[in-house]
C-alpha cells in the first residue's frame, strides 16, 4: 500500500470535489496520512516561516527559555524539557486571531514585529484545513458539508496553534535520550506538516514503522483524535514520531505544523448511524465517546506538558 499522494489543485471545482473528497478519506481510512500536492498556500510565505524559525532557534538561550509555554499555548520549548525528555526545540504560536499581539509579553521579542505574518500565515493554514473539513463531511455523506467546518470557527474558543519546530544537529548524540519527538497522535482535527526534511516516521497500515516522505511543495496532512471520533475509528489518528535513528544526532530538520482543532465546547462522539464506538485511546489516556474537544485537549497537554500548560 503505497504512501498516498493526492493533487488537490482542483479541490474548489464541483466537477473534481467528490473525487478529491473519497481519495483523501480513503487515503485517511487507511493510513490517517496523506501528502497532499497543488494546495493554495503561495510556497514563498512557507519558506519565509521557515526562515524566520531559523533565525529565532538559533538565538542564545537566554533570547528564548524566559517565555515559557503558557496557557494560551504561546511560547518556547527547548530541548529535553518535557516529559519524553526530547531533542527539539519548539515555538507555538497558539490562540484566536489577533492573540500574538494582544499577549507581546508571552512571546520572546525577536517575534515582536512579526506577529503580523505569523497570524496571516495561521489565517491561510486554517482555509485549507476548511477546505479538507468539507471534503471529509462529503465522503462520509454528511447531510451539511460544512458540518465539519462550521465546528471550526477561527475566532472561538482557544483558537489553533501553529508549532514551529527545529531539531538541531548534535555533535555526539546525547546521553540518556530516546528519541526527538516521542510517538503520539495530534489531539486536533487536521495537522498541516510543513518538513524541510524528511525524517517522521508513521506507523503504516502494515504495522510497520516507515518514513514519511517529504517533497517540494507538498504538505503532509495527518488527522488527530476529534475526526477518528466523529467517524466512529473509521478515519486513523496515526502515531507518529522522530528518532535518532529516523533523524541521526548530527542532522538538522526543520518542521512546522499547523493544528487545525474544533471549538472547545464540540462533543466527539459517531456522527454515522450505525456506528457506534467504546473507550477510545489517545496518547495513554483512555477517553469515551462524549468528551469535549476542550476536555480532551485539557488532559492531553497536561500529560505532556503539565498543568501550566492546560487550561
Ligand atoms: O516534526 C515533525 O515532522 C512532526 C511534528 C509533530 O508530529 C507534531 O508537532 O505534532
Ligand atoms: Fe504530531
Amino acid at each position: 500500500m503505497p504512501f498516498p499522494v493526492i493533487d488537490i489543485s482542483n479541490i474548489d471545482d464541483p466537477q473534481h470535489q467528490l473525487t478529491i473528497a473519497q481519495q483523501i478519506t480513503d487515503a485517511c481510512k487507511q493510513w490517517g496520512f496523506l501528502l497532499i500536492k497543488g494546495h493554495p498556500i503561495p510556497p514563498s510565505d512557507i519558506q519565509e516561516m521557515f526562515s524566520l524559525a531559523k533565525d529565532f532557534f538559533s538565538l542564545l538561550d537566554n533570547e528564548k527559555d524566559p517565555w515559557p509555554i503558557n496557557k494560551n499555548q504561546i511560547g518556547y520549548m527547548g530541548s529535553f524539557r518535557d516529559k519524553n525528555n526530547d531533542d527539539k526545540m519548539s515555538m507555538w504560536f497558539g490562540g484566536l486571531p489577533g492573540a500574538l499581539e494582544n499577549n507581546s509579553e508571552a512571546l520572546p521579542p525577536f517575534w515582536h514585529t512579526k506577529t503580523q505574518r505569523i497570524e496571516a500565515f495561521k489565517h491561510e493554514c486554517h482555509a485549507l484545513v476548511l477546505k479538507l473539513l468539507v471534503c471529509f463531511a462529503i465522503a462520509m455523506d454528511l447531510p451539511d458539508n460544512d458540518f465539519f467546518a462550521k465546528a471550526h470557527r477561527e475566532n472561538i474558543g482557544r483558537g489553533n496553534s501553529l508549532r514551529m519546530l527545529m531539531y538541531p544537529a548534535r555533535d555526539k548524540k546525547p546521553k540518556d535520550v530516546g528519541s526527538r519527538m516521542g510517538q503520539h497522535t495530534d489531539s486536533g482535527s487536521v495537522t498541516l506538516l510543513f518538513q524541510q526534511a524528511a525524517g517522521l516516521e508513521v506507523l503504516a497500515p502494515s504495522g510497520e514503522w516507515v518514513k514519511a516522505p517529504c517533497e517540494r511543495d507538498c504538505i503532509l496532512i495527518n488527522l488527530g483524535d476529534a475526526l477518528s471520533f466523529w467517524s466512529g475509528n473509521q478515519l486513523k489518528a496515526t502515531l507518529h514520531r522522530v528518532t535518532f535513528d529516523g533523524l541521526p544526532h548530527d542532522k538538522e530538520r526543520q518542521s512546522m505544523a499547523y493544528f487545525g482543532a474544533a471549538n472547545p465546547d464540540t462533543v466527539l462522539q459517531p456522527l454515522l448511524s450505525g456506528v457506534t464506538m467504546g473507550k477510545y485511546y489517545s496518547n495513554g489516556l483512555c477517553v469515551e465517546p462524549g468528551i469535549t474537544v476542550g476536555e480532551l485537549n485539557k488532559q492531553i497537554m497536561t500529560s505532556i506538558y503539565g498543568p501550566a500548560v492546560a487550561v
